[in-house]
């Protein structure tokens, strides 16, 4: 690496440095104007922290649970496709990242490894989430949550908030396709070849009579616990919950989908009081800051995914890269709290608010 990042930011600018044109604008991009994408970041920085002090804080852990699994930090990493564009580590590189760093990594439907390789190449017993996208093709993504679940992936994340693409502009004016020799065994299983295909073409697989009923159908039949992601609007998190979710991904798909929406920090507190702990609320979307991940935790979140971060992580420097990313957030979210005068993660309350 040319320079020694000291922030995500860092990391951030050297991916782009490192990366062409299509496949960086396919990884930064949002929807639209970007409205949504740049307001995740800038939200979270609107919700003030406010210290408490003379609190012991010689012993501060960031370790926590998420669905009863013990973190080392409230930190996961999202779903994000296509990371062997990004490094050839891919998703098995960023699946030890998450190991060596004691979080849970979800691995994308849309992914350029299969569950088992991710398994196979990272700690058996490290604990992994897959990401379901229900395709039109049903038997794919059931053929692809058998896999997950034989291979000893412990939740499954249902992504609802992307019937088809959202207006990415980036891709539009690069042309972006997937390049030569990177396979998306999804997509090929549902097509026979995923070779230059665009996101308008990957998204043309998606189911898009998706509803509430599917919904309660798949947590029925799940072995696993089932979180659905992309929620917005607090009713909706509750109709998710009475259909037995376990948690609930408050999202806008890193403001790649619907453009103009609010940040996920702003949609986050109503969704928390109209789950009102029937089920544990995650959030994503701009977490940038070890400060960003304890405004999510004031405002009533269990943990954050972050999905940009770790793959700039991994663009620049592949499994370690990533791991490093991971280990800053955790090194920046352990000063916070010791800052903040909170020495465990449940003593950020919504006290710790200005
Ligand atoms: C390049 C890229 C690919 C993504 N692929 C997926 C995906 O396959 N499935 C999914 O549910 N979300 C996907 N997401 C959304 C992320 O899971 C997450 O919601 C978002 O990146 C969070 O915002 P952040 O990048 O600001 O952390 C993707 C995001 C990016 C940036
Ligand atoms: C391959 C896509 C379906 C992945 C995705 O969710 C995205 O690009 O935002």
């Amino acid at each position: 690496m040319p320079i020694d990042p000291c922030c995500l930011a860092d990391y951030e600018a050297l991916a782009q440095e490192l990366l062409d044109a299509g496949p960086h604008g396919y990884f930064a991009g949002g929807a639209g104007d970007e409205r949504t994408l740049r307001a995740n970041v800038a939200a979270w920085g609107e919700h003030r922290l406010l210290p408490r002090v003379l609190v012991d804080v010689h012993d501060v852990s960031t370790a926590t649970t998420v669905l009863g699994t013990p973190v080392s930090m409230p930190v996961l990493v999202a779903p994000v496709a296509l990371q062997k564009m990004a490094h050839p580590d891919g998703e098995a590189g960023m699946a030890r990242a998450a190991a060596a760093a004691g979080t849970i990594m979800t691995l994308s439907t849309i992914a350029t490894s299969t569950p088992s390789e991710v398994a196979t190449g990272a700690p058996a017993d490290a604990p992994r989430w897959f990401q379901v996208y229900v395709l039109s093709d049903r038997g794919v993504t059931r053929t692809l949550v058998e896999e997950a679940e034989a291979c000893g992936f412990t939740a499954l994340v249902l992504t609802v908030d992307a019937p088809r693409a959202g207006r990415r502009e980036c891709d539009l004016r690069t042309g972006f396709a997937v390049p030569e020799g990177i396979d998306m065994p999804a997509v090929t299983s549902a097509t026979g070849g995923s070779a230059g295909i665009t996101p308008a073409g990957f998204f043309s697989l998606m189911d898009t009579t998706l509803s509430w009923d599917d919904l309660e159908t798949f947590v029925a039949d799940s072995p696993l616990p089932v979180l659905v992601k992309g929620i917005h609007h607090p009713a909706d998190a509750r109709k998710a919950v009475e259909r037995g979710v376990a948690g609930v991904v408050v999202s806008n798909h890193g403001g790649r989908q619907l453009d103009n929406v609010p940040a996920t920090a702003d949609m986050l507190g109503p969704v928390v009081d109209a789950v009102a702990g029937a089920a544990e609320i995650l959030v994503d979307g701009g977490i940038r800051r070890g400060t960003d991940v304890c405004a999510a935790l004031a405002l009533g979140a269990r943990a954050v995914l972050v999905g940009r971060p770790a793959l700039w992580g991994l663009t620049a420097g592949g499994e370690a890269g990533a791991l490093q990313v991971l280990k800053l957030l955790q090194a920046e979210l352990e000063l916070a709290m010791t800052l903040l005068g909170c020495a465990r993660v449940e003593d950020i309350t919504a006290d710790r608010l200005a």
